[in-house]
């Protein structure tokens, strides 16, 4: 059915000064504006429909190098995302109720109306990762863990990896925040050294930190080092450390490969990352078939918006278990979106709006398009100084 054809199509460098507050730095990446290639496809059909896609970078990654192949140098802040998650609002269906529908899936379809029911009355489940960016102070660590924890987060994530004592001293802080003990889904901590590593000094770094008692290390090493991670998940599950990985692979053959090298406890599918909803969700059935839980990494510019579609979609038609399961959500940029997720009690709540939740206001990316948007031309002429 045609209904129109592309009458216009824009592609937008938009970027967010997230550097200035020390928001999102890890140990790899020390001063990341959070910013996005925002692209919106229009068409002359008569409804007015458009498809608006996204691709999360930290900055300097907007600016595409066709150049170079594959990831940035090690410690390139900049380094772009490959992948693109581009959805229209056809049908005025939100993305999962789209996705629900596929014939495929014929065996997720056992208790799927309750499991609808569950999600749409509890949410998804989710972790916060806004306390503990490696920028931030002491103070505000404390400070922000202290108001998670009253409005009801109980899943915190720490970025350690560039020094130890360091992350010995912040993960105390944590831990005697939330409490002593793993408990089974309340009150965890997970680490991440965004591939700071090498295999050896990963197994070596984390025994120290295993005293923290984190449920997972993300992205110990290389995340294209498939067999180093088999070696470091060999190492440290018996200390009760899992390995989670994924927010770097950018295609389902990696994952593949992860699955069958018993690489990962922990798969971290990212909606950018991976080009299109499709791939996504050949990772989400392989994770199933390999009995692994996927965490999703979110976060970023959109990442929330984007990945709550196809993680309520795994539970609801694929996984079918919330068991050792929780999505990632970081508390930045969600007022850029015309339809920003919804967080109840530290979970997602599904989303109603027709798409995928990619659609950003006009306002915001005119203000922070880069370098001549409002936002960037205050801030440039002073950077330059
Ligand atoms: C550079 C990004 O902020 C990165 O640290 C995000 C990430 O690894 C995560 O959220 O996980
Ligand atoms: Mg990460």
């Amino acid at each position: 059915m045609v209904r129109g054809r592309i009458s216009r199509l824009s592609v937008r460098d938009v970027r967010f000064p997230t550097s200035l507050g020390g928001h999102g730095a890890d140990a790899m990446h020390t001063d990341p504006d959070y910013s996005a290639a925002y692209v919106v496809i229009e068409t002359d059909a008569e409804d007015g429909i458009k498809g608006c896609g996204i691709t999360f970078t930290l900055g300097k990654g907007t600016e595409v190098d066709w150049s170079r192949k594959g990831r940035g140098a090690p410690g390139d802040s900049g380094r772009p995302k490959r992948g693109v998650g581009l959805v229209g609002q056809a049908g005025g269906k939100a993305c999962l109720e789209v996705t629900c529908g596929h014939e495929i899936l014929q065996k997720g379809q056992i208790g799927k109306k309750e499991r609808e029911k569950q999600m749409l009355a509890q949410g998804y489940p989710a972790y916060t990762t806004s306390c503990a960016w490696l920028g931030y102070s002491d103070d505000t660590l404390k400070q922000l863990c202290a108001q998670a924890l009253k409005d009801g987060w109980t899943r915190f994530k720490v970025k350690v990896g560039a020094d130890l004592q360091d992350d010995m001293r912040r993960c105390q802080i944590i831990r005697d925040m939330i409490g002593p003990e793993k408990t089974l889904s309340l009150f965890l901590q997970m680490m991440d050294a965004n591939q700071r590593w090498d295999v050896p000094e990963a197994v070596e770094w984390m025994s120290k930190l295993a005293k923290f008692k984190p449920l997972w290390i993300e992205e110990p090493t290389s995340p294209d080092d498939i067999l180093g991670h088999a070696t470091i998940s060999k190492a440290l599950v018996p200390l009760g450390i899992g390995i989670a990985t994924g927010e770097q692979c950018h295609n389902r053959v990696i994952f593949k490969q992860l699955l069958q090298a018993k690489a990962l406890q922990f798969l971290q599918i990212d909606s950018c990352r991976l080009g299109s909803v499709n791939e996504n969700l050949s990772v989400l059935l392989m994770a199933k078939k390999f009995e692994i839980p996927v965490c999703p990494h979110a976060g970023g510019v959109g990442l929330c918006e984007l990945v709550q579609h196809l993680i309520i979609f795994d539970y609801i038609s694929v996984s079918a278990s919330l068991e050792n399961r929780v999505c990632e959500y970081v508390d930045h940029l969600h007022e850029h979106f015309k339809y920003p997720v919804m967080i109840q009690r530290a979970s997602y709540m599904p989303p109603k709006d027709p798409g995928y939740s990619t659609e950003m206001k006009e306002e915001s990316v005119k203000k922070h398009q880069y370098p001549d948007g409002e936002v960037w031309k205050k801030l440039l002429p002073a950077q330059e100084n």
